[in-house]
């Protein structure tokens, strides 16, 4: 039985919630661990469904583990079978963090080609190009990305900036021969920790966090991993102080590290919105009055793309005309339509979204349709006059844990609903 989730209007929001793990820092990490020759401890790790497709693929592939309360043990010595099978990959992309890994140990591995998503075409052209330049021979077979061959160190420049592409080829280039240098590298804060956690593991990586990244491959040699506490996740953090400004309410997030937040924390304030910050807790307080903003999505430390259907939501409520430019996906403005069925006054041309603010919204039946397109929907609802039902709400908990819990503890009215038979 599917479910929706209601969301009944809510004035003001109070209190304060535990930001959890991230799910971008928990899937390459996990993936990751095809490369120790340990049982490897990870806490900190969020229970959401993506974390748990990447498990079940994990099972397939021969590892074995045990998950409870935010804490994996896991250990990959098991790994007899190196296909990521389309059943898999088709519902989570991330998938593809299991082949740089699975290549560099075993010479060969085949994972389903991910196809378009909700968001964008997203081809892995990339991964597979910077794969070849370490010798790697890749086929595209019956919709599989059929790589073999034995990794050597390589200059791989990317054309473009991606994170999963990087994490890949440092997973690669962290079991092959010599030393590769990836340059024009993605310098997320997920991207940092897997380094750091590599490097913790015995491989030693040069240029972390800068966007030329080297490493020295252990040529064949299995890691030794320490247990690592996973990040926290800052994609679920500026989502919940996104609902503490489209609430206009001071409410205090604990657990997050405000650095990987900067340019969302600038955004917030160039809004009208008070903040403060200790070492790992974030509140914000009421505007006065929400000013208009102007956001262009860029790679980190920029602008978040994954902040970008968030901070829509709340610009319908500032007072003035605000611009939304898109710059990372082709396709991700799909959430502006169901917002405008709740009275936003939103207009999409090419990449750029024209927010004409304050509109006041009411309550109405609205789709998910990708996971940040459906947490814009629940924010708006809270200040829906009546009652919002979100459809589609699968995609909210590929990346949101404990969503109505944590919602319910800042004083949301939300509940999840069975969907009546058509
Ligand atoms: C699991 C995970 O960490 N997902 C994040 C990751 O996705 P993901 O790693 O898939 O995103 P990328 O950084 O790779 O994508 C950036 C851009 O490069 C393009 N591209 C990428 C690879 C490639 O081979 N060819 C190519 O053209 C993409 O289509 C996109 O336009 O970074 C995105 C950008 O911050 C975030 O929105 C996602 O939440
Ligand atoms: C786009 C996202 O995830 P994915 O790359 O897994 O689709 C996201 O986390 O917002």
């Amino acid at each position: 039985m599917y479910k929706y989730l209601n969301i009944k209007q809510t004035p003001k929001l109070s209190g304060s919630i535990e930001i959890s793990g991230a799910k971008n820092a928990a899937l390459p990490i996990i993936a990751s661990t095809i490369l120790a020759k340990n049982d490897v401890f990870l806490t900190n790790v969020p229970e959401v469904a993506d974390v748990k497709t990447l498990l079940k693929l994990f099972s397939l592939l021969g590892a074995e583990y045990q998950f409870e309360n935010n804490s994996l043990k896991i250990n990959t010595a098991g790994i007899n079978n190196t296909t990521a099978v389309y059943e898999i990959v088709k519902t989570m992309r991330a998938s593809i963090l299991v082949l740089g890994p699975l290549l560099s140990r075993f010479g060969e591995c085949k994972v389903s080609l991910p196809g378009g998503c909700a968001i964008g075409a997203r081809p892995v052209d990339l991964h597979l190009k910077a794969l070849e330049a370490m010798g790697a021979e890749i086929k595209i077979e019956g919709g599989y990305i059929h790589a073999t061959g034995k990794l050597s160190g390589a200059d791989i420049i990317f054309d473009k900036i991606t994170v999963t592409g990087t994490e890949n080829i440092v997973m690669a280039a962290a079991l092959a021969k010599g030393k590769t240098r990836i340059i024009n590298a993605a310098k997320e804060p997920e991207v940092i920790q897997l380094c750091e956690i590599l490097q913790n593991a015995g491989v030693e990586i040069e240029g972390i966090g800068t966007n030329e990244i080297i490493v020295h491959g252990s040529d064949g040699e299995l890691l030794n991993f320490k247990e690592e506490r996973i990040i926290p996740d800052r994609i679920e953090a500026g989502t919940y102080l996104a609902a503490g400004a489209i609430t206009n309410s001071q409410i205090t997030l604990k657990n997050v590290i405000p650095a990987h937040l900067e340019s969302v924390l600038v955004k917030f304030s160039q809004m009208g919105f008070k903040l403060e910050a200790t070492e790992n807790e974030i509140t914000i307080f009421p505007a006065q009055k929400i000013l208009p903003t102007n956001i262009s999505t860029t790679e980190f430390p920029g602008f978040p793309t994954d902040m970008q259907a968030q901070f829509m939501a709340i610009a319908t409520q500032a007072e003035g005309v605000s611009i939304i430019e898109e710059r990372l996906f082709e396709n991700r403005f799909m959430h502006v339509p169901e917002l405008n069925r709740l009275g936003a006054n939103i207009k999409i041309q090419s990449k750029t979204a024209t927010i004409q603010g304050p509109t006041p919204l009411v309550g109405a039946d609205v789709m998910a349709t990708d996971l940040r397109a459906s947490s814009a929907l629940v924010l708006a609802g809270l200040i829906a006059k009546g009652e919002t039902n979100v459809h589609r709400i699968y995609h909210l908990f590929r990346g949101y844990e404990k969503l109505t819990e944590k919602f319910k503890a800042l004083g949301a009215q939300v509940e999840l609903k069975d969907e009546p038979l058509p």
